[in-house]
């Protein structure tokens, strides 16, 4: 109908100065889309009662031809996410290392539902899929917005989207029985998208404001404590990209993580229950009690190093530092997480330069310069912090040269 109900007219209701001359509820479906609410499609549904109005913005049809719709206010749209929106269609940044068509099938995997199975031969740093997200919901309300009405922001997401059923149909935790954590419990239960995002959605971070980024194609893999791949968010162009962390064999689940790196295997559960509300059957999970022990040993070995390096540098313990730095990255490579700590790399390169090893203080801030821009475009800061580091980078490689020069001549 060209006339939906009031509840659809929320904005109208309560304008917001991005949109304040909209004027008419016109239907989303049929509508020629006005340029006030422009790049969406849609025409934004809010809430109808809450003082800041928290809307559902879509953009049909891009990118990757299903659309996306947000749930946030209509500040945060303008400010963070519209000038993002001419970026999601841009080819992918690094074309050789994706795999095309995807090197994997989804199928049934016994006590995990469905996942990712390889169908070819998969080497380290691949780019083994790239998903573009369907629906992105802030992670917080404020108070005066009802759970009632997040549900129905959810399900206008859904449904503006191209083909509301791919996410729809996604697993959900509540529907096999799963463990529901507490305050979820009693009530009506949870409605179909509720708990679409909770099984299927991953944080992500856009313009400093957390997200729950649902990405169907992302959504089969499942959680390993020792992965084959590692996910990775590119907040310019709002994708989701899997890499292979080492080289996966066909018939292999790729498997990716949902907690933090290096946690201790007791850490894992209670996250994995509490927050993703399913037992973990994942190989290391259920290896016998010997090897889940020695993993958890050298996890915490993994910890009490981070703090020895930074505590030794910090007393100007540069030597001691290193050789704890070099100890810490034999274990973490030991344990199958160098991936997902990559961010560890900075310190250790200004050690190594306190010290005068300038190649292996190169050899570190390449690393932390490969973490930025090594699997996609990086955002404004990434920008910022890579100018920086060619600076860096210049400066070594000069003295490299120099010294070179002088042992030459000497
Ligand atoms: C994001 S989905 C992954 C795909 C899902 N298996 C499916 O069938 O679509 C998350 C859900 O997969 C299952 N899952 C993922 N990793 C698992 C693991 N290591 N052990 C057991 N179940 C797992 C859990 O049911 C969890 O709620």
């Amino acid at each position: 109908s060209p006339n939906p109900p009031p509840a659809q007219c929320g904005l109208d209701a309560a304008p917001h100065p991005v949109y304040r001359n909209l004027t008419t509820c016109l239907d989303s479906s049929t509508a020629t889309p006005p340029s006030s609410w422009h790049p969406w499609t849609h025409k934004p549904y809010c809430t109808p009662s809450s003082s800041t109005p928290w809307c559902v913005f879509t953009r049909a049809s891009s990118p990757a031809a299903h659309g996306l719709s947000v749930i946030t206010t209509p500040d945060e749209a303008s400010a963070a996410l519209n000038p993002l929106l001419h970026a999601l269609d841009a080819p992918f940044f690094a074309p050789e290392k994706l795999m095309l068509p995807r090197p994997y099938e989804v199928r049934d995997i016994p006590g995990k539902g469905k996942g990712a199975i390889a169908t070819r031969r998969i080497e380290k740093g691949r780019a083994v899929l790239v998903d573009y997200a369907s629906i992105f919901a802030v992670v917080e309300y404020p108070a005066d917005v009802m759970r009632e009405e997040v549900r129905e922001l959810l399900r206008v997401a859904a449904a503006q989207l191209g083909e509301p059923e791919e996410v729809e149909g996604l697993s959900r935790r509540g529907r096999r029985g799963g463990r529901v954590a507490e305050e979820e419990e009693g009530e009506e239960g949870m409605s179909v998208m509720e708990d679409v995002m909770l099984t299927n959605s991953f944080g992500t971070v856009i313009g400093g404001k957390e997200y729950m980024g649902l990405f169907t194609d992302l959504a089969r893999f499942n959680h390993a404590c020792e992965p084959n791949a590692f996910i990775h968010f590119s907040e310019t162009t709002l994708s989701m990209t899997v890499w292979s962390a080492r080289d996966i064999e066909p018939e292999e689940e790729i498997t990716i993580t949902y907690t933090g790196a290096g946690l201790t295997s007791k850490e894992r559960h209670k996250s994995l229950e509490n927050v993703w509300g399913f037992k973990c059957q994942c190989s290391l999970c259920t290896a016998p009690p010997v090897v889940l022990k020695a993993s958890d040993t050298r996890r915490e070995e993994i910890r009490r190093l981070q703090d020895k390096v930074v505590e030794l540098a910090q007393q100007g313990r540069f030597s001691k530092a290193i050789e704890a730095a070099e100890r810490l990255f034999t274990l973490v490579d030991e344990e199958g997480l160098t991936e997902q700590m990559g961010d560890m790399y900075e310190v250790p390169a200004r050690l190594y330069y306190h010290v005068g090893n300038l190649e292996k203080a190169l050899e570190y801030t390449l690393k932390v310069r490969h973490e930025i821009d090594g699997y996609g475009v990086p955002g404004t800061l990434g920008e910022q912090k890579i100018e920086m580091l060619k600076g860096v980078i210049a400066r070594i490689e000069r003295e490299i040269t120099n010294k070179q020069e002088r042992e030459g001549s000497s």
